[in-house]
C-alpha cells in the first residue's frame, strides 16, 4: 500500500474516531440523549419480546435513528446559536423553534410507527 493509501485510511480512521467521541459527547453533556438512550433500549427489549418480523425491525431502526439525529443536529444548532448570538434575538428564536420541531415531527412519527407496530402485540 503506498503511503498516500496510508494516509488516507488512517485519516478516515481518525475521523471515525471524531464521530464516536461526538456520540460520546452528546451523551454525557445532553439529559435528552440519555432518556433517548432508555427509550431505544426499551423498543429493542420489545422488540425481542414480541419476536418482531425483520420488516418490523427495519421500521423501528429506521424510525428510531430518525429521532437521534434530529435531536443531535437540533443539539448542534442550539449550541451553535449560543456561541454565535448569545444574546436575546427573535432570529435566533425562530431558528431554535424550528429546530425544535424537527425533532418534534420525527418524535411522533416514531410515536406513530412504534404505535402501530406494538399495539396489536398486547391487544
Ligand atoms: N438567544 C435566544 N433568542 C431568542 N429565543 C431564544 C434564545 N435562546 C433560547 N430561546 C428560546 O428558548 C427556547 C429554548 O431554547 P434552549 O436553547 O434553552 O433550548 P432547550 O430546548 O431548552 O434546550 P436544552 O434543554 O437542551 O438546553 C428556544 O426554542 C427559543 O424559543
Amino acid at each position: 500500500m503506498s503511503g498516500v493509501n496510508r494516509s488516507y485510511f488512517s485519516k478516515r480512521v481518525q475521523s471515525f474516531g471524531y464521530a464516536f467521541s461526538g456520540i460520546g459527547a452528546f451523551l454525557k453533556s445532553e439529559p435528552h440523549a440519555r432518556i433517548h438512550a432508555l427509550a431505544t433500549i426499551l423498543v429493542i427489549v420489545a422488540g425481542i419480546y414480541c419476536h418482531l418480523p425483520v420488516l418490523q425491525w427495519i421500521l423501528l431502526t429506521i424510525v428510531t435513528g430518525l429521532v437521534w439525529i434530529t435531536e443531535m443536529l437540533n443539539t448542534v444548532v442550539e449550541k451553535v446559536m449560543d456561541h454565535v448570538a448569545p444574546e436575546y434575538h427573535e432570529r435566533v428564536k425562530w431558528i431554535k423553534d424550528v429546530a425544535a420541531g424537527a425533532v418534534l415531527v420525527a418524535a411522533l412519527v416514531a410515536l406513530i410507527t412504534g404505535g402501530l407496530v406494538f399495539v396489536p402485540y398486547f391487544l
